[in-house]
């Protein structure tokens, strides 16, 4: 990844913050369910029996046991002219063959929540509020859309700030990128999951279509820098190298927010990797089309809520869970191997630092002491926790485990694949 070379960019100091008025505000629902998800392996055939076994809340076992809350809040969707509305049908328009959404002049877009924004406050209820990272024409944005179809979209200039503005009911979902098929995962995202209290109630695979934009009236020869998200850098490197674009890469947050830059800054000696609705949206002409290095480029991204999703078995789900152990990676393969042996497939593994006990001091007096690093562990799983076989899997990694917490039972994203459709 690259890092911001002086002058770095602050796109905070572009887009500037936003006041919300009252009318930004979600009100709490009045209609929740509880429900409790158990791993006790001896209590795992009466939890299948008991379909959704919900009912129960009390967390009087160890602390591996994950209460939590389904809201059952009936949402209206309402039409808002005013606003950016991601994936609605009824907007979308073929521009430069690309199906955008209807053009909204740049002083209209909504403008991302700040740290400095988060204050909770009740609203009358209107669409879905969904809270992603980065400005309008975000890949985020359109995932929002695909996730949540009417869905009013709320950028954020965070992660942490979408994070927090589901926690405080200013939005009702936060749809955050965990990782991409060419750049890999979004380490920020993981230790933000672990560091937030909030559940992942389903996931969208997003097919990431990216263009190389400038000011109309630039050429390629003129650029002395490529400015984007760093995944959009790393997923665009070679193609940027084949088009002769040996020039300097800067990363900043989002890669709508690159190009918003190039446009407000009248830069013409540097161009922006976004979406063609990017382009559309702040005025850019598109220099290269599809320039990702590979065809079939796919972010995936989890939708979180304040509350879990009963999980189910008449479709395919998939569960995400974190652990951690005193031991260290020597207790990597018998968890591993609870699921093996219940044929439960893993989709994905990812380990981060340990931020709270870092390293392990081993001491032998005869040669010294070993540093071990220390990690959590993510990992996700094609099984739903209303299987019993799930739940006799968490059962048993709990033994060999010091921490344990499911992030979600939710379903998986079956959509068809269309590898060139997305942006
Ligand atoms: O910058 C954006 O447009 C984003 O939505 C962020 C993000 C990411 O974090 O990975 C999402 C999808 C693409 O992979 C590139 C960037």
């Amino acid at each position: 990844m690259q890092s911001l070379s002086p002058p770095s960019i602050s796109l905070k100091s572009i887009i500037g913050t936003r006041t919300l008025s009252p009318t930004n505000r979600v009100a709490p629902s009045r209609h929740v369910v509880q429900c409790v998800y158990r791993f006790d392996s001896a209590n795992a055939a009466a939890n299948s029996a008991n379909s959704n076994f919900c009912g129960g809340v009390g967390c009087n076992r160890a602390d591996w046991q994950s209460s939590c809350a389904i809201l059952a809040s009936k949402v209206v969707s309402q039409q808002q002219d005013t606003t950016v509305k991601s994936g609605n049908a009824d907007n979308i328009t073929a521009v430069n063959g690309h199906q955008t959404l209807d053009l909204v002049p740049i002083e209209n877009l909504p403008k991302p929540l700040t740290i400095t924004d988060l204050s909770p406050a009740p609203m009358h209820g209107a669409d879905l509020r969904v809270a992603y990272q980065g400005v309008p024409g975000a890949y985020s944005e359109a995932a929002a859309g695909k996730a949540y179809p009417n869905c009013e979209a709320i950028p954020c200039d965070q992660f942490e700030v979408a994070f927090q503005a589901v926690e405080l009911w200013i939005a009702d979902r936060a749809v955050l990128p965990v990782e991409n098929s060419l750049g890999g995962s979004i380490h920020r995202n993981y230790d933000l999951l672990l560091r937030h209290r909030l559940h992942i109630v389903g996931e969208v695979q997003f097919p990431v279509h990216h263009c190389l934009l400038a000011l109309p009236g630039v050429r390629k020869e003129y650029l002395t820098r490529v400015i984007s998200h760093p995944q959009a850098l790393a997923q665009c490197e070679l193609t940027l190298t084949k088009l002769g674009l040996n020039v300097a890469r800067e990363a900043v947050d989002d890669t709508a927010g690159a190009a918003e830059f190039v446009a407000t800054n009248n830069l013409r000696d540097t161009a922006a990797i976004a979406s063609a609705r990017a382009a559309d949206l702040y005025g850019m002409q598109i220099l290269a089309d599809g320039i990702q290095d590979d065809p079939s480029n796919v972010t995936r991204f989890v939708m979180l809520a304040r509350d879990p999703i009963i999980p189910r078995t008449d479709r395919p789900f998939k569960t995400s869970i974190v652990f951690a152990h005193d031991k260290g990676t020597s207790v990597l393969f018998k968890v591993l191997s609870a699921f093996a042996f219940r044929n439960i497939s893993l989709t994905k593994i990812e380990s981060r630092p340990h931020r709270n006990r870092p390293i392990r001091l081993v001491d032998d007096a005869n040669v010294g002491t070993a540093k071990h690093f220390e990690y959590m562990f993510y990992v996700d799983f094609e099984a739903s926790m209303a299987e019993v076989r799930a739940q006799n899997a968490l059962a048993e990694v709990q033994e060999f485990t010091s921490f344990l917490r499911v992030l979600g039972s939710y379903p998986m994203d079956m959509t068809p694949w269309c590898p060139s459709g997305g942006d």
